[in-house]
Parts: C-alpha cells; sequence; structure tokens
C-alpha cells in the first residue's frame, strides 16, 4: 500500500485511506486483522500490515486533539496505513512470589503528610471511612497480600474509596499521582468477588478494567496478580499491539477481572467473544482521558452496551478531573459518591518543580548541562513522536545510553523500552505523552519536560511519575514563551497549588489562557453543585492511627 506510486502527498493518502475506508464499509476488503487471523493468515514476527483498526489507536475512534498521535505528526493517517506490524505475543507473567511483590514504590518520608491533606467527600448516605486495613471488611487473604505488599496504613484515597466501593456504591475519586489509586479499586473488588463468588463464564469478566494505555494496563494487570495472589481469582488482560489470536486464549479460559484498553475490548466486543451480563464492576482509571475525545464514542458504546448487566458498579479515578468530563462522567454514574483528596487537578507537592526559559533553539544544549549533573533515572518528555526518535538517537551517540516509548514504536519495543528503564541498563527514557500517565516506575528520579504540554492535566500527570507514595521528586520544564505562552497562566496555578516558586518571566506571561477548572472551585469540586448534597467529613472516622 505504501509503496503505491499514486500516493505523492498527504492528499493523495487521505485520499487512498478515505477509497480503502469505502471498500471496507462496503464489504469489499477487510482491515482488520483479526479477519485475517481467524482466516488463518499465517503468523510471523514483524509482518507488514493491513492496517488494522487498533492501529489508529487504541480505541480506533477519532483522537482528541492534544494526544501525541494527533498532533505529533502532520502525516498521521499516511504512517497509521503504513506502519509496521508484528505479531507479539508478550512474555508470560512471573509466577515467583518475591518478583510478583516486588513490583510496587516503597513508601517515603512525605507518606505521613498525606494525612494533612484536605479531603472533599460529597454524595447522599456517604459510607465512613476506613483507618486501617483491617478494618476495612476486606477478606482475610487480601489483607495478608496487602502485608506482603508492605502496605502498613492506607494512604487517604484509600481510607475513603474502600468503604464506598464495598457498600456498593458508584464512585468518581480524584487524588493525586502516585497516592495509591489502583489498590483503592482492586482491593475492594477482589474482595467482594471472592465474598460472593458466581461461576465464571468464558468471555463474561466479573469486573472489566479500563486503561487509555497498554503499559498502564500491563501495570495494573499485574497489581491485581499481586492483590488476588494465592486465590482462585483469574486475572486478564488485552491490549493492542498484540497477537489478536493469543489474547483471544486468554478470553476464551475466562476471567473474573479482565483488565483492557478499550479499542482491543471493543474488538473483542464485536466479534461478540466478550459480553457484559456477569460483569458487576466497570472501572475507567484515568477516567478523564477515557471520557475525553478520541475515547468517549468507544466508552459509551461499552458503557451503555446492550449486555451491561443493569446492576453494576462504576468507578471512575484520576488525579485530574476537568469539570466538563465530569458533567459527562455523571451521565454514566448512579447516586454516586464522589471523593476529593486535595486540589482536583493539582499536581503532587512532593515534587520540586522548576521552569526554566528556554528558546526551542537552546533545548538540546540545556538538556545535556543538565543530564551532565545526574541522568540517572531521567524521563524526558516530547511532544512528537519523530521529537523522540531525533532525541533518542541523539543522546545514545553521547554518554548517556537512551531508550524511548511512543507510539509508532512496535509494542515489543514499547515494552523492552520499559523494561531496560526499569532494569537501569538505560539511564534516560525519551516519551511522548503516551508514557505521561499512571506509570508507577521506581528509579523515576527526574522529569523533564523538555516540550511542555499543550494541556496542563498532562503536565500535572508526567511530573507525577516521580515524586510518589511519598518520596521526593524532581521535574524541570522548558518553557519557550513563544510557544506556551498560552499555558502560562494555568501553569502558575499548578505551581501556586503545590507551593512552588514562580519565575518572574512566568508571572509576567501569566495573564494569558484558561483552565478546565473553574478559577473559584480550583482546588476540589462536586460539579454537581453543593446544594443536595452533604460535605461528608464529620461522617468519617478519626484518622489519628495513620503512622
Ligand atoms: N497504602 C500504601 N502504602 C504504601 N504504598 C502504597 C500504598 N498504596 C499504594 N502504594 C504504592 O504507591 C505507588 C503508587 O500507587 P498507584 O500507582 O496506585 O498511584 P496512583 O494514585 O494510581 O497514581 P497515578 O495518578 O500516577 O496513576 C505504588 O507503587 C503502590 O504500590
Amino acid at each position: 500500500m505504501h509503496n503505491a506510486p499514486f500516493i505523492r502527498n498527504r492528499k493523495d493518502a487521505l485520499m487512498a485511506y478515505r477509497f480503502l475506508l469505502e471498500l471496507k464499509t462496503a464489504n469489499i476488503i477487510s482491515l482488520s486483522s483479526d479477519g485475517d487471523e481467524r482466516r488463518g493468515r499465517r503468523e510471523g514476527f514483524n509482518q507488514e500490515p493491513r492496517g488494522e483498526r487498533n492501529e489508529r489507536g487504541e480505541a480506533g475512534f477519532e483522537r482528541r486533539r492534544r494526544n501525541e498521535d494527533d498532533i505529533n505528526n502532520n502525516n498521521d493517517i499516511v504512517e497509521d496505513v503504513q506502519k509496521k506490524r508484528e505479531f507479539y505475543i508478550p512474555p508470560a507473567p512471573s509466577n515467583d512470589e518475591t518478583e510478583i511483590f516486588s513490583s510496587g514504590i516503597a513508601s517515603g518520608i512525605n507518606f505521613s503528610k498525606y494525612d494533612n491533606i484536605p479531603v472533599k467527600v460529597t454524595g447522599n448516605d456517604v459510607p465512613p471511612g476506613i483507618k486501617n486495613f483491617t478494618s476495612a471488611d476486606l477478606r482475610g487473604i487480601i489483607v495478608e497480600n496487602v502485608k506482603k505488599s508492605g502496605y502498613k496504613v492506607p494512604t487517604p484515597i484509600q481510607k475513603r474509596a474502600i468503604p464506598v466501593i464495598t457498600a456498593g456504591r458508584d464512585l468518581m475519586a480524584c487524588a493525586q499521582t502516585g497516592s495509591g489509586k489502583t489498590a483503592s479499586f482492586l482491593l475492594p473488588i477482589i474482595s467482594k468477588l471472592l465474598d460472593d463468588p458466581q461461576d465464571l463464564e468464558f468471555g463474561r469478566p466479573q469486573a472489566v478494567i479500563v486503561s487509555p494505555t497498554r503499559e498502564l494496563a500491563i501495570q495494573i494487570f499485574d497489581e491485581a496478580r499481586k492483590f488476588a495472589y494465592e486465590t482462585y481469582l483469574k486475572i486478564g488482560i488485552v491490549y493492542g499491539g498484540t497477537s489478536f489470536r493469543h489474547q483471544n486464549d486468554c478470553i476464551t479460559k475466562g476471567s473474573h477481572v479482565l483488565i483492557a484498553t478499550l479499542g482491543r475490548l471493543l474488538d473483542f466486543v464485536d466479534r461478540t467473544f466478550v459480553t457484559f451480563e456477569d460483569t458487576r464492576f466497570v472501572v475507567l482509571d484515568e477516567a478523564d482521558r477515557m471520557l475525553d475525545m478520541g475515547f468517549s464514542e468507544g466508552m459509551r458504546k461499552l458503557m451503555t452496551h446492550v449486555t451491561m448487566r443493569p446492576q453494576h458498579q462504576t468507578l471512575m479515578f484520576s488525579a485530574t478531573f476537568p469539570e466538563d468530563i465530569q458533567r459527562l462522567a455523571g451521565e454514566f454514574l448512579n447516586n454516586y459518591v464522589f471523593v476529593a483528596i486535595g486540589m482536583v487537578g493539582g499536581a503532587c507537592s512532593d515534587v520540586k518543580q522548576t521552569i526554566y526559559e528556554v528558546s526551542k533553539f537552546n533545548k538540546r544544549a540545556k538538556l545535556m548541562e543538565i543530564l551532565r549533573e545526574e541522568a540517572d533515572g531521567t524521563i524526558v518528555f516530547v511532544e512528537t513522536k519523530r521529537g523522540a526518535d531525533f532525541l533518542a538517537s541523539y543522546l545514545s551517540e553521547t554518554e548517556f545510553p537512551t531508550t524511548s516509548i511512543h507510539g509508532d514504536r512496535l509494542q515489543s519495543q514499547r515494552e523492552q523500552a520499559l523494561r531496560d528503564f526499569k532494569n537501569g541498563s538505560m539511564k534516560v527514557l525519551i516519551a511522548t505523552s503516551v508514557a505521561s500517565r499512571g506509570l508507577d516506575i521506581k528509579n523515576i528520579k527526574h522529569v523533564i519536560n523538555y516540550d511542555m504540554p499543550k494541556n496542563i492535566d498532562d503536565y500535572v500527570h508526567r511530573i507525577g511519575r516521580t515524586g510518589r507514595v511519598g518520596n521526593n521528586g524532581r521535574a524541570t520544564t522548558f518553557f519557550d514563551p513563544d510557544q506556551d505562552r498560552l499555558i502560562a497562566a494555568d501553569l502558575i496555578k499548578i505551581l501556586d497549588g503545590a507551593g512552588q516558586t514562580v519565575p518572574e518571566f512566568l508571572r509576567n506571561l501569566g495573564a494569558c489562557g484558561g483552565g478546565g477548572y473553574s478559577s473559584q472551585d480550583f482546588g476540589g469540586v462536586d460539579v454537581r453543585g453543593r446544594g443536595n448534597y452533604v460535605n461528608d467529613a464529620t461522617n468519617v472516622e478519626a484518622d489519628e492511627d495513620w503512622e
């Protein structure tokens, strides 16, 4: 396809792509790899694609403008058609107990300060918070696994979210990056599935957890296996960039808890390999992202699917939750409890943020200067996939072993890059926004925004890759006034909110721009308004046993 002589430019490519889509719509050709695989196309590695739906992105739908795959390349559609493909079968997960329980980050010196973060809980009849894991109504085996994970006391979000989920309520939860949101939903879900066991039917997951990126899905899968260790629960995962047939084998074996990226999940749903009659929990991790443009259409399809069990709980978690997205989220929630730990959309104050005024011509020199001081465990965010490739090859020729992760890399390469960075064989990871959310990597000491993201929520998530669970972290941002001035006001708000120094040049630019949070309520708002809902501060047990 990409060698076709009539494609001379982007316009030609667009026409060719539309033509292919029309042929597909008319059922003249298939653009979907499943068809190929089901008809027995010979599997091999690094085969050239015929254009799989998932290669248009995790969801296969229109993507939102700020997503890297949209903004990074002017010729994305050409690339989508041309993209290299592979039949990738991911390595089997470890069954070694030590390895399973070694995945998390040990809590740091600021952990006890979590206790000082203001908490807002609103909704009808909000269940009281818990003080510790043993009083959380979790099954003994789960509490055992929590101990083996090294958790001594719950984080604030765990204290509020676990009882809400256990009580059978829907939930919208906002808490800062690295504060234990994953366990907040996994622990009560796993415990409740064990409390009230139901026969496992193939292709009928009892809990479905969707994630915006493949690597985050893998991480949640590992966490779920950890907390469900030595129980009979089966934890499954399906995500794009991997062999459909291989993951179909996992589906047909059946999973109580299924973790998925949306596009791949919907592929299975479209073929009726997965249905939701038995689904008791639907979790949207990074919920604001899952409900934003690009994913929202797919999410609607999932949430309103004809097979969806009416009595399911919907749980949404994120560190950021713009008000317009909260309103949209409300459509999928039923009499939900809203929990905000600290400032909704606020940055973690354990991350020391430094902003340098750097023009695009001076960024490389500034980066080298910083890396020469200390390069170990540095993640460098750039806006474009091409920029990531360029910077990674440039740095690889210096003294800094560097790898990269972005949406144009094969899935096997993406996973290898993360492994190399995690085990320290690569000191520097160059990443696009595909790595900005959720990833929990022990040795990230420093986040560098080589390019300032276009959206302040992306900034908050990116810098949240460090300074996790009470550890100190460091984030450095190159701010180019020519390119980034529109985000200055939002950035100042984030810096002020986290008690960070705002440089003079930025303060002067600060009159421009706006944000996804209304100014008077920046700091935690339940968009339903406060009229009919109670602030639950009095309804929560005292937290004196925090440490
Ligand atoms: N109660 C606890 N005690 C100690 N460590 C914990 C506790 N809860 C979670 N952790 C650890 O904290 C780290 C961060 O947790 P997690 O990844 O769930 O954060 P998050 O809030 O989802 O962050 P993000 O917004 O970036 O997705 C993990 O390594 C996890 O194992």
